[in-house]
């Protein structure tokens, strides 16, 4: 039954795998909690996408009811996984993702605060505890792996996590996951 697609599995493999290495740096920073609550976050937000793959692949059997069903009674995944296959749409999507990891991505310094302003110093975190311990350091440590930086994002505002890392996820995993959400709803679709 269609109810019954669910790629929670999957979708903690790629996360612990691929999405954490990714977007972190190796290491203990012991922010458990903190670091706990924002998986969750990023787990549900990932699951969501994904699963609403049975959306969209309901949408494109009413737009192609024949083709897919001949599919479909054929068992033919691979078939089924090329018919509902949009590349332009792909691009577009890894261009948008990119984007906006670099626009909502930033890593947002006050003017007093950027290095060699008279008032910033090297241990000033701020009141509410934000901030870079070390005003010299172009990166937040934990947030940003300096190494998945393109030279072009390095000269650029500070990022919280590289755009390119953000746009191959998506292009790698998240996209892919979703086409396998839209492959397994099909499958089940007539049953
Ligand atoms: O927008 C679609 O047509 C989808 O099926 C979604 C999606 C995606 O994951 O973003 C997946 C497959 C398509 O090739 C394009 C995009």
């Amino acid at each position: 039954m269609w109810h019954y697609v669910k790629l929670e599995t999957e979708l903690t493999h790629v996360y612990l795998q691929e999405v954490l290495p990714g977007i972190t740096q190796p290491g203990d920073d012991n922010n458990y909690g903190s670091a706990g609550v924002l998986d969750v976050l990023c787990l549900q937000a990932l699951s969501k996408r994904i699963h609403y793959g049975k959306f969209v692949a309901e949408a494109k059997f009413q737009a192609q009811p024949q083709e897919y069903e001949r599919l479909i009674r054929a068992r033919d995944a691979q078939a089924i996984l090329h018919l509902l296959t949009d590349k332009a749409v792909e691009q577009r999507v890894i261009e948008r993702v990119r984007l906006k990891a670099a626009t909502f991505g930033q890593d947002i310094v006050a003017p007093s605060q950027q290095p060699g302003s008279s008032s910033a110093s090297s241990n000033d975190s701020g009141s509410n505890g934000e901030g870079s311990s070390d005003s010299s350091d172009t990166h937040l440590p934990g947030l940003l792996p300096p190494q998945g930086l393109s030279s072009k994002e390095a000269a650029g505002p500070r990022l919280k996590v590289s755009p390119d890392v953000v746009a191959a996820l998506y292009e790698r995993w998240v996209m892919p996951l979703t086409k396998e959400v839209e492959v397994q709803y099909l499958l089940a679709r007539l049953g």
